[in-house]
């Protein structure tokens, strides 16, 4: 498994439970999709697995090692790629290809080898033309999309993706639905978007009353279609 949530149990400060015995495993070549209603506590786990949240109760287990402490995060957070929901909690440079550029940079790589990974990334997911524009001034589809080069610069081995679609209009979700077939790694994606999930999930499962529940597609409503094949 390259991420596994184990029994996690967690509450914010003077707040009911949100996650009570909460178990998630993610494995290679998995596009694993999490749904659940609004406030079920799926960002709270996604932000668990990489350490911004620390349970009350349970383990988290990535890329085969039990993570406890902030410094054992780091190295998850490396190779885990969040794309938080709202795209204006990660990208905070001038310029496009700034905001790129600073998880390469921050990771070691020179100027130079920063530049290419800003031009590869750009170009593959066909956003080059907004390289020199000003972040905070793009539309919140283009926000979103530019949010995940920024992750996928850093070349991760897993992508977090929390409700990947929202403010994408229809051919900018399709083309979306493209680039993640084509990605290499393995997800978990947060969505409440039904045609979507069918169009990416090789699994999925729903957190309901803070517990992960598998969901078996068959119970789903047949007319949107049959259920997708699992791929892994
Ligand atoms: N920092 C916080 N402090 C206190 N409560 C919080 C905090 N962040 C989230 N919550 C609460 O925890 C619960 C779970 O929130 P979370 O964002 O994980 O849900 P979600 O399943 O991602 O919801 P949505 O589908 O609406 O995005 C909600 O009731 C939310 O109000």
């Amino acid at each position: 498994m390259l991420l596994e949530a184990r029994n996690l149990s967690f509450a914010y400060p003077g707040q009911p439970e949100v996650l009570s015995g909460a178990d998630l495993a993610l494995a290679t070549g998995e596009r694993l999709c999490l749904e659940g209603a609004n406030g079920a506590g799926k960002s709270t786990l996604l932000q668990i697995l990489v350490g911004l949240l620390l349970p009350q109760v349970g383990t988290v287990v990535a890329f085969g090692r039990e993570r406890r402490a902030e410094r054992d995060f780091h190295e998850v957070r490396c190779r885990a790629g969040l794309v938080f929901q709202d795209p204006d909690d990660q990208l905070f440079c001038p310029t496009v290809a700034e905001d790129v550029a600073f998880g390469p940079l921050n990771t070691g790589h020179s100027r130079g080898e920063a530049a290419a990974i800003v031009a590869r990334v750009l170009d593959e997911l066909r956003l080059s033309h907004l390289r020199d524009r000003v972040t905070h001034k793009l539309s919140g589809g283009e926000k979103r999309l530019v949010t995940l080069a920024a992750v996928l610069a850093m070349e991760p081995q897993v992508l977090l993706l929390d409700e990947p679609t929202n403010a994408l209009d229809e051919p900018t979700r399709e083309r979306l639905i493209g680039i993640l077939h084509g990605l290499p790694q393995a997800m978990i994606i947060v969505s409440h978007d039904p045609l979507f999930r069918r169009s990416v999930a090789t699994r999925s499962v729903r957190l309901i009353e803070g517990r992960v529940q598998a969901v078996d597609d068959g119970q789903r409503d047949i007319a949107h279609g049959p259920r997708i094949a699992r791929q892994s």
